[in-house]
């Protein structure tokens, strides 16, 4: 499935974010959106993740204009987006629970009864996906553990497996390791590879352009108000059109 921002601008309180920002990303692929603090990185994942709507412009799932369909549907649609912040946002349970949430909240509740059935039935019916998704990210033994007794890398990395869980059509990853280490950070980034293996499109905002080199396949710069640069990782970093992308990539805008 292809998500898909076409020519989306906003302002907040007058102020315009940014204009005319079209991005689109493919199954299996990685975007990176790269841009100094304030372009709007954060403001353009909410709109791909249906959290609200831009003032100009769509956004659609495989051409259908999330907008425009009927308020159910764009329920289900938004069930197809996981998502992962910065901070990790784990609730007071163990492991396993906090990554079948998830599933739970993202499952249409006539599923999500058959869980409850399980679940009376002493057997869980999700425990696969919770194990599958928690290897994924190297904590497969850990599902017992309580939240609170996590580092801050380990947090994050179940707050990963939470959003790829319910096998979301795009994940949307919001700096999700801008405060982490690089061991923990080497381990997002593999998961982000593997799930995209699989055939998850991903949309990454990140300040660290070395993860954009590592792991996108292609990159958007956002800068002064909109995309000024969008292409291959390889040619946006190596050679990119635009002078104030490649003073950017090169460290050399100061903002
Ligand atoms: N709900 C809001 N109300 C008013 N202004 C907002 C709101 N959300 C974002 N902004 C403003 O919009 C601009 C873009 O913010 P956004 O968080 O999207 O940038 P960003 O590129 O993600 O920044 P950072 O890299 O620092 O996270 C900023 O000037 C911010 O202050």
């Amino acid at each position: 499935m292809t998500l898909r921002a076409d020519a989306v601008g906003h302002a907040f309180d007058g102020e315009p974010v940014f204009s005319n920002v079209s991005l689109a990303v493919d199954p299996g692929e990685v975007v990176a959106v790269i841009g100094p603090s304030g372009a709007g990185k954060t403001t353009l994942l909410r709109f791909l993740a249906l959290f609200e709507r831009p003032d100009e412009g769509t956004v659609s799932f495989d051409g259908t204009d999330v907008w425009d369909a009927p308020e159910s549907d764009r329920l289900g649609l938004r069930r197809r987006v996981g998502i992962v912040f910065q901070e990790a946002g784990l609730f007071d349970a163990d492991v396993a629970r906090n990554v079948e949430y998830g599933l739970r909240v993202r499952r249409p509740w006539s599923e999500r009864l058959g869980d409850e059935l399980a679940g009376l039935l002493g057997r869980n019916g999700t425990n696969g996906a919770v194990r599958e998704a928690l290897d994924l990210v190297g904590l497969a033994d850990d599902a017992d553990r309580s939240a609170a007794s996590l580092s801050g890398g380990e947090a994050q990395r179940v707050s990963f497996a939470r959003a790829v869980a319910y096998e979301p059509d795009v994940l949307l990853l919001d700096e999700p390791t801008s405060d982490l280490d690089p061991r923990n950070t080497a381990v997002i980034e593999d998961a982000v590879d593997r799930a995209c293996d699989r055939g998850i499109g991903a949309v990454l905002a990140t300040h660290d352009m070395n993860q954009a080199r590592r792991v996108a396949d292609r990159v958007a710069v956002l800068l002064d108000g909109g995309v000024i640069e969008v292409g291959p990782a390889e040619r946006v970093f190596g050679s990119p059109d635009d002078e104030r992308a490649r003073k950017f990539v090169a460290g050399e805008l100061v903002y």
